[in-house]
């Protein structure tokens, strides 16, 4: 379903600057879409067409399908419903306090006095800056401005968040906490959509790209695709990412799989290609293309798992019976991975699982996980990432417990699975204090 939609817009300002020449996006519901271009290809200006903060010269924005009318009242209805974070935090804080601030867009709305407070306590805490709320926001470092922007628009729950460059001059820790907290909120529904110049993230975050320049969509599609399109990308003044950059080098050297295209570290290295062919000795019944099982290897001979099945494909048999064997291997034993669901957190449970299940590493995903961690004085192995680095653990034979909570449990059981599914590695996933067929998978 689509949520909004543009058809053949097209805005100019008052200089007689065309900045979009006439765009066609369509922005599905629940998703992650980031676009893409130089500086001045018009993502800015884009946005603020979207929520009704300009109005086309030409063209229609389509919000659930009709087309958004610029009265006061219609306006009012699309800005609930469609927030926009801008690039320069100053251009969106301007109360005296972070509290006004961030207390500013449901009074708007007309919330009643003990509404809009609740809400502002609720989203100053879950976005981490109650800590800041009665400091005025000019006091405030770039990174922790952000977080206010966010929690300004977050308070009136939208149903769709635009964010013109969320990371930009962020610290890396700073950057992957706002990114935990946008993912959060799009797996609680929330659509996302922003504009971003680091390829990296484009790649590796969105469901779907547009590529922008001179006022034109010039591509569009799934990271995977668009992201291999080399004249796309020189069009777009962009580069190829980097993960894809290593497994097309390996790729071209026949040391990985062919067909991955991964997005994230565990994903890259789940493409090698083990060292695949051996010579083997084969008795006179086995014919080329035999299969044989050459059981189970550990320690030192095994490569990827700490146990693994090992098969041979037998491709060449010489006069004198040795043959040249392609070897394929399926890790049967690997570490693991438990979730633990925050929400229902109780301490004594807590640290049994974590003894009895011998835990190496804890992670917690999400503000609300990190949080409970930091007033329980629960060691975090593991803030950022905290999936993908549990996997590279499991890999290595290690046992890592994720704290997580709502729609980020299924997030996490799925990414697991699905990572298990393709790879073939079984790693073991258990869930501490929640069943399976609670989840929605
Ligand atoms: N207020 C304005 N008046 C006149 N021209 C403007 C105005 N704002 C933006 N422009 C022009 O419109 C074009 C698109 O600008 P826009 O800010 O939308 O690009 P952008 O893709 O967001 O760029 P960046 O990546 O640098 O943020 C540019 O040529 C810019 O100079």
């Amino acid at each position: 379903m689509m949520i909004l939609e543009t058809k053949g817009l097209k805005y100019s300002y008052q200089d007689g600057t065309q900045a979009i020449k006439g765009v066609d996006v369509k922005i599905k519901k629940g998703k992650k879409i980031a676009f893409v271009g130089k500086n001045g290809s018009g993502k800015s200006t884009l946005f603020m067409l979207l929520n009704g903060t300009l109005k086309p010269k030409e063209g229609a924005v389509y919000f659930h399908g009709k087309p958004m009318e610029y009265d006061a009242k219609s306006l009012r209805e699309v800005r609930k419903s469609v927030g926009i974070v801008f690039q320069n935090s100053d251009d969106q804080i301007f109360a005296p306090t972070v509290y006004q601030d961030v207390g500013f867009g449901p009074t708007n709305l007309g919330y009643s006095k003990e509404e809009v407070e609740e809400k502002v306590e609720q989203t100053l805490e879950y976005i981490g800056i109650t800590e800041f709320k009665d400091k005025p926001p000019h006091h405030l470092s770039g990174g922790q401005k952000k977080r206010v922007a966010i929690a300004g628009v977050c308070s009136m729950e939208p149903e769709i968040m635009i964010l013109d460059e969320p990371l930009a001059n962020l610290d890396p820790v700073g950057a992957d906490e706002i990114l935990d907290l946008l993912n959060e909120l799009n797996h609680n529904g929330t659509t996302l959509i922003i504009s971003t110049h680091d390829v990296e993230l484009a790649y590796s975050w969105a469901d779907y790209v547009y590529f922008m320049t001179e006022g034109n969509v010039i591509g569009e599609g799934l990271p995977e695709d668009v992201f291999r399109d080399a004249d796309l990308l020189r069009k777009s003044y962009l580069r190829q990412p980097r993960t894809l950059e290593i497994y097309s080098e390996l790729e071209r050297r026949n040391l990985a799989i062919r067909n991955r295209f991964p997005t994230s570290v565990p994903e890259l290295v789940n493409s090698f290609k083990p060292p695949e062919l051996m010579w083997i000795e084969v008795s006179a019944d086995v014919k080329e293309g035999d299969i044989i099982n050459l059981g189970v290897m550990h320690g030192e001979y095994a490569i990827s798992s700490p146990y693994e099945a090992v098969n041979a494909k037998v491709l060449h048999i010489h006069p004198d019976g040795h043959a040249i064997a392609e070897m394929t291997r399926h890790g049967i034993k690997s570490g693991g991975i438990v979730i633990y669901d925050t929400d229902r957190y109780d301490e004594a449970s807590f640290r049994k699982v974590v003894a009895e299940e011998d835990i190496d590493n804890i992670g917690a995903m999400g503000k609300k996980s990190k949080t409970l961690a930091e007033n329980n004085l629960i060691d975090l192995q593991i803030t950022s990432g905290v999936i993908d680095k549990s996997i590279l653990m499991a890999l290595c034979g290690k046992r890592s417990l994720i704290m997580t909570s709502g729609g980020m449990v299924e997030h996490a059981v799925k990414r697991i699975d699905g990572y298990a599914e393709n790879s073939g590695i079984a790693i073991q996933l258990s869930l501490a204090n929640i069943e399976r067929d609670e989840l929605d998978l």
